[in-house]
């Protein structure tokens, strides 16, 4: 079983300034609000109580099941063209490394682009990325670790208990819980193999993305070869095949009439395999 009231994680040397939170409205607004700090800074908490989502819409996070977990780059780490490449890619990369943090515990995970993880293709955590300031970055990952099937906030979410990973020893068995280590001490061992992976990347890439890195976060997208429905802000749908993405991580979609159309910004919905 999920705990009730999980013990906080152990977060101890993943950022220059590390807060656990007994609550938080909002662990991206809370960095937001401090001044900006001369290293990594990171907040995190088991109850985040008025979770933001993309485009301004609610991230439902039943206390104590999901985790709340955001990093402020700092100095160091913040790409220094925010306009550019990074724009499209840092939150494709944030969803790359937690992709490959969470399949040492499960299988089938990929990243939906632009910033949904996934596994079996459902929902187990989104990504928020905000600049508060300019030369400010802020990300936030929200992760749902330990809904049951009746807390999970749509029929395309999913959680992590609900693939039996709370007590997992990192063996090839994905699907089964054997070891004896309590499910917080499995999960802190995940968010480390994230956050240390997140920063390893950036600090080899602040200004472009090298090709391997770029590659590996392409590699992850399973959008990529399905058929989609695109919903442009604004309401505009069109259908057709997500082919690539491009060097700024936008999504090259091919309509059946063959037009090309490369999207930097909207929702996606994966219609079935191409
Ligand atoms: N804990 C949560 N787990 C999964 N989805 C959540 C959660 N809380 C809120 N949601 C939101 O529910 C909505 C429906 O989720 P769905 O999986 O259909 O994704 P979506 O519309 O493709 O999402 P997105 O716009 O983030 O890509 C989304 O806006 C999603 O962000
Ligand atoms: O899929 C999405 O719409 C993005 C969800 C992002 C949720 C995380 S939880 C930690 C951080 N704090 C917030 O208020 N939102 C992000």
């Amino acid at each position: 079983m999920w705990p009730e009231h999980p013990a906080p994680l152990d977060l101890a040397n993943l950022a220059d300034e590390v807060q656990w939170l007994d609550s938080s409205e909002s662990t991206n607004t809370h960095l937001a609000g401090l001044p900006a700090p001369s290293g990594t800074r990171l907040a995190a908490t088991w109850n985040q109580t008025a979770g933001v989502g993309r485009m301004g819409r609610t991230w439902i996070s039943p206390p104590g099941k999901c985790l709340a977990l955001s990093v402020e780059l700092g100095p160091q780490l913040t790409p220094k063209d925010m306009t550019g490449q990074w724009r499209g890619l840092l939150p494709l990369l944030v969803g790359a490394h937690l992709a490959q943090a969470l399949s040492t515990v499960v299988s089938g995970v990929t990243v939906k682009w632009p910033n949904d993880v996934q596994i079996n293709g459902k929902k187990v955590a989104g990504i928020l990325g905000e600049m508060p300031a300019p030369g400010r970055v802020i990300v936030g990952v929200g992760i749902n670790v330990g809904l049951e099937d009746t807390e999970l906030p749509t029929e395309q979410a999913t959680s992590l208990f609900l693939h039996d990973v709370e007590h997992h020893d990192g063996s090839e068995h994905h699907e089964v819980a054997h070891c004896e280590s309590a499910p917080e001490e499995t999960f802190s061992e995940v968010v480390r193999v994230f956050l240390s992976g997140l920063t390893a990347s950036l600090s080899r890439a602040t200004i472009a993305i090298p090709g391997p890195l770029w590659s590996m976060v392409r590699d992850l997208v399973s959008t990529i070869g399905q058929e989609v429905r695109v919903t442009f802000p604004g309401g505009r749908e069109m259908i057709g095949t997500a082919v690539d993405l491009d060097q700024y991580g936008r999504l090259i979609v091919r309509t059946s009439a063959g037009a090309t159309e490369v999207v930097a910004a909207a929702d996606i919905e994966h219609l079935r395999p191409a």
